[in-house]
């Protein structure tokens, strides 16, 4: 582990419990000595085992919590903690709006889309990094709670590499399901053909060709 060290804050009892009638005993975790400041935390659910299955959810306050259809993160993170529920998990929760540029400067982006550029055109056209997410706080967090080999639920190559350039060895990566509807088509497409998601789109595409 090449990255500086944090440490565990608290941990506290969360019951989540979802419109559906789902839900999960969760604990969450907050940290103290992580990089950016920022208050990034982490959910266990179940219990992990030594080769935990992690997802890494990258904040969306639109899709996460008001339901937004133009992206795929709300149906992602109830994947996530309805998986977990059952084989038990860590979701590493990273306050990283927007890929990181921050909630405001996603909506600006967004309206740019809404004029015809994609989703990566549209950051480059606000003289914005296309992706600006750094996940040192998240191998950081993984650090201190004694994870050193994991299972990542990821459709997105980056999360791998930057993990395992932090001294982390993923084992497998585990595709994240496929939620495409009408409204978010052209958003994963350009994640398929910009960074090669591994996403088997309706149509066929799916950069990384790995097995469903
Ligand atoms: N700048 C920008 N950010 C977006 C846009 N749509 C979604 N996001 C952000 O993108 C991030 C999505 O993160 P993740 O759910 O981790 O998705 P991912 O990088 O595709 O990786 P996996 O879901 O793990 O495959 C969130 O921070 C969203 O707020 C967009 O059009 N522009
Ligand atoms: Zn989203």
């Amino acid at each position: 582990m090449n990255t500086g060290r944090a440490a565990v804050r608290t941990r506290v009892r969360i019951p989540l419990r979802f419109e559906d009638g789902t839900g999960a005993e969760a604990e969450a975790i907050t940290f103290t000595g992580l990089p950016d400041g920022l208050e990034h935390l982490v959910f266990v659910l179940g219990d992990p085992g030594p080769v935990p299955l992690v997802r890494l959810h990258s904040e969306c306050l639109t899709g996460d919590v008001f339901g937004s259809a133009r992206c795929d993160c709300g149906p992602q993170l109830r994947e996530a903690v309805g998986r977990m529920a059952g084989t038990g998990g860590y979701v590493v929760y990273l306050r990283q709006e927007g890929r990181g540029i921050g909630l405001y400067r996603k909506l600006d982006a967004y309206a740019l889309q809404d004029g015809g550029l994609d989703t990566y055109a549209a950051n480059h056209a606000l003289g914005l990094p296309e992706d600006a997410r750094d996940y040192t706080p998240a191998a950081q967090m993984l650090d201190a709670l004694g994870v050193r080999r994991l299972d990542l639920l990821t459709n997105n190559p980056d999360k791998v590499a930057q993990l395992e350039a932090y001294g982390l060895q993923v084992r497998e990566r585990v595709r994240t399901g496929v939620f495409a509807t009408e409204t978010n088509m052209r958003y994963l497409r350009a994640k398929v053909e910009h960074t090669g998601h591994s996403l088997n789109l309706p149509g066929g595409l799916d950069a990384a060709g790995l097995a469903g």
